[in-house]
């Protein structure tokens, strides 16, 4: 019988999951899908890896703790793949704070840590401590195992982590921690695969989903990120302002009155692309919408992932290689010309029809920066650390 790992990846809306067989050195995946709570009849839909529907069903009413759905994972995992071979379950844990610098196996004390950094993370934290609790509830015996979205970010030098604010915020841990570092990782290794000769130059990763953020990726390893204690910094997201005036914030609070759980809201939920275009926090929607709204959403989007890149680049000293991830820089070939066109003065420059066919390489013959389309697989990257766990670990 094989080993099998259930990876859960807790995002703002939904749930995606992924069974892998981690018998041999590189996990297989065995099944996918996706776990929605949030509709009134909340769902579960199970697909091959190709794509092809195994199993879907549907409560009729939502449960407050979330554990109805994982049951029912359970059951089609051990009716399909037998009851013994499912050795742990791996989530993506957005913020480890400044503790966890890799994977750990999920006690009682490690979750109430962790739920200690909710105001750090308020959006995603409590999502991806829910399926933890409600796991726990219903099989108290299996392991689970926290990767964190701030491990790659953790040696992140002082001037890059650093917040010029007094020193005595810092030592309680108010710095740069960075996110989205499984995709990165796992995005990282898929480049160093492709093309080797760029580990030792300068690289800038672009996630551009939902949440986005740029890594600078030098010798494999992340130098420099653009979201910071929180993930609302840096650059325009879906429903999240990115980086903005701190006195925006003391505006708001001292002349609009707004209480600091609006201003949370404001920040996290009303803001970015949705905000900019009173039209959709969805790049699809946005881009095959005329109106000037969703033109000036796209317009700022692109601008600041430009402005941040060459940010990036500063660090690094130069830029040799970028690469496009996650839903939007993995298919949306308008963005990734929008933003390579006004990095021209950089030295980047892309083969059009390389960039409409999302080829991984994208570059033009000549750019003086190699550009790429890598898609993530931040549950393939979660499987191999829950597998290199479980191993050192020996039985569990
Ligand atoms: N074909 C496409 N064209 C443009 N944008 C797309 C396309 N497919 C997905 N996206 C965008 O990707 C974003 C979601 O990215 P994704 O990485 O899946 O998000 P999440 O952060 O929830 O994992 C949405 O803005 C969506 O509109
Ligand atoms: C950290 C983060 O922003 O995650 P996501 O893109 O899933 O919202
Ligand atoms: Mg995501």
């Amino acid at each position: 019988m094989s080993d099998m790992v259930l990876v859960l990846n807790s995002g703002s809306s939904s749930i995606k999951f992924g069974l892998f067989d981690i018998s041999a050195a590189e996990p297989v995946l065995l099944c996918k899908g996706l776990l929605d709570e949030h509709e009134a009849r909340p769902r579960l839909a199970v697909k091959s890896p190709a794509g092809d529907d195994l199993f879907a069903t549907r409560r009729e009413a939502p449960d407050a703790g979330g554990g109805h759905l994982f049951a029912d994972v359970l059951a089609f995992i051990e009716e399909r793949f037998g009851a013994h071979s499912l050795r742990a379950v791996g989530h993506r844990i957005v913020h480890g704070g400044p503790d966890y610098s890799g994977p750990v196996v999920l006690t009682d004390d490690v979750t109430a840590t962790l739920a200690a950094l909710t105001p750090l993370a308020p959006l995603h934290q409590p999502r991806c401590l829910a399926p933890v609790r409600a796991l726990a509830a219903i099989r108290p015996a299996l392991t689970q195992i926290a990767c964190f979205d701030t491990a790659f970010h953790h040696g992140l030098a002082p001037p890059a982590r650093r917040f010029a604010i007094p020193r005595r915020y810092e030592q309680r841990g108010v710095r740069r921690y960075g996110f989205h570092g499984l995709s990165f990782e796992y995005v990282a290794g898929r480049l160093a695969a492709i093309a080797p000769e760029l580990i030792a130059k300068r690289s800038v990763i672009a996630h551009l989903g939902n949440g986005a953020s740029l890594c600078a990726l030098h010798h494999g390893r992340s130098i420099d990120t653009t979201m910071g204690l929180t993930p609302l910094d840096g650059l325009v997201m879906g429903t999240r302002c990115g980086s903005i005036d701190p006195g925006v914030l003391l505006y708001l609070q001292q002349h609009e009155k707004m209480s600091a759980e609006e201003i949370q809201h404001l920040l996290y939920h009303e803001s970015g692309l949705l905000g900019v275009s009173g039209i959709s926090a969805d790049m699809r929607t946005l881009l095959a919408s005329g109106e000037v709204g969703a033109r000036e959403a796209v317009e700022l989007f692109t601008l600041r992932a430009a402005q941040q890149i060459a940010m990036m680049a500063t660090t690094l000293g130069g830029l040799d290689c970028l690469v496009f991830t996650g839903g939007i820089g993995e298919h949306a070939k308008e963005i990734r010309s929008a933003i390579c066109e006004r990095l021209g003065w950089l030295g980047v420059r892309i083969d059009a029809a390389a960039n409409d066919d999302a080829r991984e390489r994208i570059g033009a013959g000549g750019s003086a920066v190699d550009v790429f389309v890598i898609p993530t697989d931040e549950e393939m990257i979660i499987a191999r650390h829950c597998a290199a766990l479980i191993r050192s670990r020996g039985a569990t």
